[in-house]
């Protein structure tokens, strides 16, 4: 048996606006055409970001639980809720870090005598949100990051076949970027120091820039909801049959590009990642005016900028993840790049300007050795995939020659194709062994703050949700995508992440 995914871009199966069999809409074929020096047309693998819901309903409905009630819950409930609550969970977030010490249990005393409504409205009134300063940064940096994006040279790359077949076409000047953008934070803080300023005062007033980034990312959603159904960039777009919530939420299309900047690699890429190491240096120089050199933070400072830099030198690569070919320009992924990713990424640092730990050299070089070798393993693990395929698995896996299934899958024109599933290497010791030096690394650069406070391993806890839950999307994908082979791959390698165990 060979799976043949769904070509329905539909949470209940079926067939939606914006979508054909043949894998093209009526209605922005002509679009598509007139995009060919952005997106090739070929055919495409028939995978969505819903598949599997089906499979979920009818498991639902066995045990009792209605498909009404599940599609309530789906389309209405969990969109309207993390929508409406995750904004106000940064805000509190930013705002337990400086006003109630960095301690969560300061936070909810503080609820029992004032509510959380009373708490979030005196909140929001402290707030100045639209001003200069608030206009001038987020802008500012916008305009700085499109004109580098535009300008920097880059290799030409090619992303994953869409669902309904289209190639994205990148520029891989991500690196430059990054290395522009740091470079440029350097001079800058040189000059405003000249000028007896400081670009701490993000620090300061990160509060109100956040809030701004809040509205300003809430109303970039709604415009990329209101494109994809009226002006999308490609057929891998349309309304997706959840109603307004959801595709709110999910989003409507898969690869918006507005003025020919990819929509996810500018919220993704140059502004979430980037945004994250400017917090962390802007954290580490507010610290440095505090307190003078405390090494906690050089440390969580190091290993955070070396997992960046580790980032954007395979950013190519990130463009084969799920939150590319999959998750679509949506509430999730947009205003999670915007708002969610620079306020919890950096959040170690932002915590420990206000709780400076001495660590003491053997203890400060020891984390970061650990550190720097799980960022390694992490690398490494996700660069042998990579190779493998690159070298079509003619080549050495720690040594030996790889243990290969040629995964053979279906595309929507019925072609067979194949991949290489490599189950030897790190690959062989678990299905997302990669996962432990991720999560082991952020505990590395987390422990420097020590344990007086639960607050800044909110970052640590949120990961390993976020890759268990991962580890199941990304495995529902692959199992429809590649039926037996993958089951062949699970007999091999038999357990998820943590070998032996899970
Ligand atoms: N800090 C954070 O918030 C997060 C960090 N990350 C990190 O980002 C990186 C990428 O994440 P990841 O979830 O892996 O991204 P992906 O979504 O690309 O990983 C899974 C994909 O890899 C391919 N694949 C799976 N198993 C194999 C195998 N045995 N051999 C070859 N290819 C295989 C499949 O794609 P195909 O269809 O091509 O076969 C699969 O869909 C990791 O380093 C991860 O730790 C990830 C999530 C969150
Ligand atoms: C709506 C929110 C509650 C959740 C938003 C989540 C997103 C911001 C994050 C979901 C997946 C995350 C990432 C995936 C893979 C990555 C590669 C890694 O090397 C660097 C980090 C990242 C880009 C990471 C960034 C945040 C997410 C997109």
């Amino acid at each position: 048996m060979k799976t043949v995914l769904s070509g329905c871009d539909s949470t209940d199966g079926k067939q939606t606006h914006g979508s054909d069999m043949t894998g093209v809409t009526t209605r922005s074929k002509s679009r598509t055409s007139e995009k060919k020096d952005v997106y090739s047309k070929s055919n495409g693998v028939i995978s969505n970001g819903f598949h599997g819901y089906k499979e979920g309903y009818e498991t639902l409905e066995k045990s009792g639980v209605s498909r009404r009630s599940v599609y309530l819950f789906n389309h209405f409930f969990f969109p309207l809720v993390m929508v409406g609550l995750t904004p106000q969970i940064v805000m509190l977030f930013w705002y337990t870090n400086v006003k109630f010490g960095g301690s969560y249990s300061a936070l909810i005393t503080h609820f029992r005598s004032h509510s959380v409504f009373g708490t979030l409205l005196k909140m929001w009134s402290e707030l100045s949100i639209i001003n200069t300063f608030t206009v001038g940064v987020i802008f500012g940096y916008f305009a700085w990051a499109l004109f580098w994006t535009v300008v920097l040279p880059g290799k030409e790359v090619r992303g994953p076949v869409t669902p309904k077949g289209n190639t994205p076409v990148y520029k891989d000047n991500g690196f430059l970027h990054y290395g522009v953008t740091m470079a440029g934070f350097a001079i800058l803080t040189t000059v405003l120091k000249y000028h007896g300023l400081t670009p701490t005062v993000v620090y300061d007033r990160f509060g109100e820039l956040l809030a701004f980034m809040n509205v300003f990312a809430l109303c970039f959603v709604f415009l990329l909801y209101i494109k994809g159904i009226t002006r999308p960039s490609t057929s891998d777009s349309g309304k997706t049959g959840g109603g307004f919530f959801f595709d709110y939420y999910w989003g409507t299309e898969l690869y918006p590009r507005i003025c020919g900047i990819d929509v996810k690699v500018l919220t993704n890429c140059r502004f979430g990642m980037t945004v994250w190491p400017l917090m962390c240096c802007i954290y580490a120089l507010k610290s440095y005016e505090l307190h003078g050199f405390v090494d906690s933070m050089f440390v969580t400072t190091i290993l955070q900028l070396t997992y960046i830099t580790k980032f954007f030198t395979w950013e190519a690569g990130y463009m084969h993840t799920i939150d590319i070919i999959l998750d679509r320009a949506g509430f999730y992924i947009c205003w999670g790049c915007l708002c969610w990713l620079p306020s919890l990424y950096p959040s170690v640092s932002l915590y420990l300007v206000s709780h400076p730990v001495r660590l003491g050299t053997p203890l400060a070089s020891s984390i970061l050795i650990v550190g720097l070798i799980s960022v390694l393993i992490n690398y490494l693990a996700d660069l042998q995939r990579q190779d493998v395929r690159k070298a079509n698995g003619d080549c050495l896996v720690w040594g030996r020659k790889p243990d290969l299934i040629r995964a053979k899958y279906r595309i929507e024109g019925g072609e067979v194709r194949e991949s290489i599933l490599l189950a030897s290497g790190w690959w062989g010791l678990s299905r997302h062994f990669h996962y432990i030096p991720e999560i082991l690394l952020s505990f590395f650069w987390t422990v420097t703050t020590g344990f007086e406070n639960v607050l800044p391993y909110t970052y640590l806890i949120v990961l390993v949700i976020l890759l268990t839950h991962r580890s199941f999307r990304d495995e529902q994908k692959c199992s429809l995508k590649y039926g037996i082979y993958w089951q062949e791959y699970c007999t091999k390698v038999k357990h998820r992440i943590i070998p032996f165990l899970f």
